[in-house]
Formats: structure tokens, sequence, C-alpha cells
């Protein structure tokens, strides 16, 4: 297979993957992109046409000058259907859909970000498999031995809990996660530590929760973090489940990406 770009549109911003066939290259993340870009999506010819917004500021972009004289191919998971909509004019945009992912059992509205990520752990550490997605929304997305979806469950992410108490009460300030270097004290003597408190320790909570509840069902099965805060909250996770450390649980954030090369492999 030639070069060609893995695409996955969250919620919060854009992750990119260059593929060189089926090797990862290199991945970074951008803003969503703005509706003004459509018009220059739709003119490009070559890689060198596509706009700057799309490129990393710390990407190497020399590593990618071979590409720069064609056209690559994008490969887009997304869950921001306004997001998908720009890309239509890109000549050699590619929207993956649900209906021709490898897996059995799945739900019409399961997010396709959550499917990938499943297919691509399952095909790196074996069936079952249990991948928590730590990005805008926490999402958990089990597959079982017949790489039949489980199931799983979805709720707000760590940035929305803090974001969303901030926004809706007088009194509360909105923490961002780039202010908690730490565990907070449980037992919180101010408010913005108070805060982080109940978040954190409650996420961890119920993170713990479905990884029992998942060993319980499939106790030899690995466990994988992705999203934006999976290695914070997997490192919360052991610091406070020493138990856990030595057990099938690892952060991976390209499973999305793997999951994407394992659906350009079924056709082949
Ligand atoms: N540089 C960063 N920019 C934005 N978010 C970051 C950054 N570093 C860590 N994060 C955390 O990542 C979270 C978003 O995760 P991620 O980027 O995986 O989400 P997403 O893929 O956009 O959303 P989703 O997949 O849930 O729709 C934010 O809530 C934030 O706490
Ligand atoms: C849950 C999110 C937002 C996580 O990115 C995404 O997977 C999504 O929009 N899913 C659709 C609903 C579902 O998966 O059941
Ligand atoms: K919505």
């Amino acid at each position: 297979m030639e070069a060609w770009l893995g695409l996955e549109i969250g919620n919060s911003r854009l992750h990119w993957a260059w593929f060189a066939g089926e090797e990862i290259q290199v991945t970074w993340d951008t803003p969503h992109l703005s509706r003004l870009i459509e018009q220059q999506l739709a003119q490009c010819k070559t890689f060198a046409d596509l706009p700057q917004e799309i490129l990393s500021p710390d990407l190497n972009t020399s590593r990618l000058s071979p590409l720069a004289s064609r056209l690559l191919p994008i490969y887009i998971a997304s869950v921001v259907p306004s997001q998908t909509a720009l890309w239509q004019a890109y000549p050699e945009a590619h929207v993956i859909s649900l209906d021709k992912i490898p897996l059995s059992g799945i739900y019409s509205t399961l997010g396709i970000d959550r499917a990938l990520a499943v297919l691509g752990a399952g095909e790196a550490f074996g069936f079952p498999v249990l991948v928590i997605d730590a990005g805008t929304a926490l999402t958990f997305t089990g597959a079982d031995g017949d790489r039949c979806l489980v199931g799983g469950a979805i709720l707000s992410g760590l940035s929305l809990q803090l974001q969303s108490l901030g926004q809706k009460t007088a009194n509360l300030p909105s923490i961002t996660t780039p202010e908690i270097l730490s565990l907070p004290e449980r037992w919180a003597m101010n408010t913005s530590e108070a805060i982080q408190s109940g978040v954190i320790y409650t996420l961890i909570a119920s993170i713990r929760d479905f990884v029992t509840a998942w060993w319980e069902k499939f106790p030899d099965s690995q466990i994988c973090f992705k999203g934006g805060d999976g290695k914070l909250l997997l490192e919360y996770l052991r610091s406070l489940h020493p138990e856990f450390t030595d057990r099938k649980i690892m952060y991976e954030p390209n499973l999305t990406f793997w999951g994407m090369r394992s659906y350009l492999q079924s056709f082949q």
C-alpha cells in the first residue's frame, strides 16, 4: 500500500496519522477546521496544496516533502458530521462507515471511533478486548472472542465534567486538565482541589468498576486506554489500585488508526 493519511475527527479536535503502507510514520493533532477551508480542499491537486491548518506546527514537514507532488488519500473516521461535511470537497476523501467494519453485533448508531478502536485493539492484542477512550466523552467498548460487540457505556470525559461544573454554577471556577498535575487530596480544603477530588476519585472509581466487571466476564482479556486523558487516568488508576499494575492494562494512543489499517486490509 502507498502513503495515506488517517484522520480521526473527535468532538474536541482532529487526530492525524501519516501511514506509509501499514506503518505509522508520525501522528499529530490539530483544531477543528473552519468552514472557510472548504473551497481550498476542493481545489487540492497535490499534498502541497493542503491547507497549513491541517499540519501541526511541530511536525517536521520536510519528512512529508517526498509526498508533496501527489494527492494523498485521506481515510476519515468522524463522530462530528459538520466536520465530515467539509471533506466532501476533497477529491481523495474516504469516509469510513460502520457497515463495512469487520465486527459483528454492531448497533446502527455506534460511534465509528469506538468501532475502529476496538477492532484495532483486538487485531493487535487479541479478542476479547475492552477499550477505554478518555476523550471529550469517556467510553467503554468491548468485543468478545468471536469479534462480536459486547457493548459499553458513555459518560462525560474529564475536561467536560470540570467544564460543565464551572459553567452551570455561580461560584465554581472551570478547572482545566493541565491544572491537574498530581492526584488531589481526597478530603480537599479548597474549592479547586475539592472539584478535582470529586471528579477524579469518582471517575477512577467508575473506571475500576467497569474494569473489574469486564475481567469477571473475560478474565484474561487485554484492556486498552486511549484518548487525550487516557494516560493520566491510567496512571491514577494504577497508583490508587496497585493490584492492577501486573494486569493486562495499557495505554495506546493509536488504536483507531490501527483499526483503520485493519479495515483497509479487510478489503484486500
Ligand atoms: N493538547 C491538548 N489539547 C486538547 N485536549 C487535550 C490536550 N492534551 C490533553 N487533552 C485532553 O484530551 C481531552 C480530549 O481528548 P481527545 O482529544 O482524545 O478527544 P476527541 O477525540 O476530540 O473527542 P471524542 O473522541 O471523545 O469525540 C480533553 O478533554 C483534554 O483534557
Ligand atoms: C461517544 C462518542 C462521542 C465518543 O467519541 C462517539 O463515539 C459517538 O458519537 N458515538 C455515538 C453513540 C454511540 O456510540 O452509541
Ligand atoms: K450532540
